[in-house]
């Protein structure tokens, strides 16, 4: 396995006047399962497209191990297209091999692969249904099962999770855990914040086609303003309004949620509630991903 993964150099795409992608830049590592989040139109879609060659960018460059991505590399990913891209009328096990000759695998590995993805994903009772007669979420596991099929080395895999029950969540987690356990680099977008936060490796937020936010979710939240939750209640209404790097989110009964700037001291927080009597509570609170998400596109957009 290589030791450089997966690279989006500098990739600017687009559209008329309409720009997708303005310098897109990030890696996904061999063995990192990756977030690509941002808001609808954020340009997601169109950096997938251009990191398997459905697309080409205007400028910039996609490698795979330190090498410009090859027609033949290609066919060692293995992709899940938004728009989905089955055949409707073709069965469901006929199209597993289908799609793993085409890969590269010989009739009787294409149909050991299928089976065994069939088995795992839980379509057994399903496998000899055209496709178009699967519910929504099942055709979604077949989609699943051909970026699998052919043992890819790259799994791109545009929002994965949209429309699966619970369960088929956790076995789409845990394939995905598996493939990274061997190294395997893995990208997947997602509006299920909650989800990319509790999974991935590293996270990259887009924002209006450019990666304005990369990292772990603890280095995204480095930096950013926390919340403070303090219970002083004989405090007069209004005590830590005027505190500077200091923004009352909410304030009821004595108990106040504060939004505090990274440089502020907390305990100059702490001992103005104390002169105003007991504090019964005195917490932070860790921003989830989604607050994350909020702020830096919010940033963005006032900018
Ligand atoms: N074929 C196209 N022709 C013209 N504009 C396009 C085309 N495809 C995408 N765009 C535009 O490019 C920008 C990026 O779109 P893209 O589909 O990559 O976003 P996304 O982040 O995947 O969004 P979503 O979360 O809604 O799927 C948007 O402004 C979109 O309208």
């Amino acid at each position: 396995m290589p030791q450089a993964g997966l690279e989006i150099d500098s990739v600017s795409k687009r559209y008329g006047d309409v720009v997708a992608l303005s310098d897109m830049t990030f890696e996904v590592r061999p063995g990192e399962l990756f977030g690509f989040v941002g808001s609808n139109g954020a340009g997601k879609t169109t950096t997938m497209r251009i990191a398997l060659g459905v697309l080409a960018a205007d400028a910039g460059e996609v490698r795979w191990g330190g090498q410009p991505i090859t027609l033949d590399m290609r066919r060692r990913f293995g992709y899940m297209p938004e728009e989905r891209g089955l055949y409707p009328k073709m069965k469901v096990l006929d199209q597993l091999v289908y799609l793993a000759k085409l890969h590269g695998l010989a009739t009787g590995d294409a149909h050991r692969a299928a089976e065994e993805w069939i088995t795992r994903l839980d379509l057994r009772a399903r496998r000899t249904d055209e496709v178009q007669k699967l519910s929504l979420g099942n055709q979604q596991r077949v989609q699943l099962a051909a970026a699998l099929v052919h043992a890819p080395d790259v799994l791109v895999l545009d929002e994965p999770f949209s429309g699966l029950d619970p369960v088929a969540v956790d076995v789409m987690s845990q394939v995905l855990k598996e493939k990274t356990a061997a190294g395997i680099p893995v990208v997947f977008s997602s509006h299920q914040l909650d989800l990319v936060e509790r999974l991935c490796d590293r996270v990259g937020i887009v924002n209006k086609g450019k990666m304005v936010a990369c990292g772990t979710v603890d280095e995204l939240r480095s930096g950013a303003p926390t919340e403070l939750v303090v219970h002083a209640p004989a405090a007069p209404l209004g005590w830590a309004a005027d505190i500077t790097g200091v923004t009352v989110m909410s304030e009821e009964d004595g108990r106040v949620a504060l939004r505090v700037e990274d440089w502020v001291d907390d305990q100059e927080i702490l001992a103005k509630a104390l002169a105003t009597g007991p504090v019964r509570e005195f917490s932070r609170r860790r921003l989830a991903l989604t607050e994350l998400f909020r702020n830096v596109v919010h940033e963005g957009n006032v900018r």
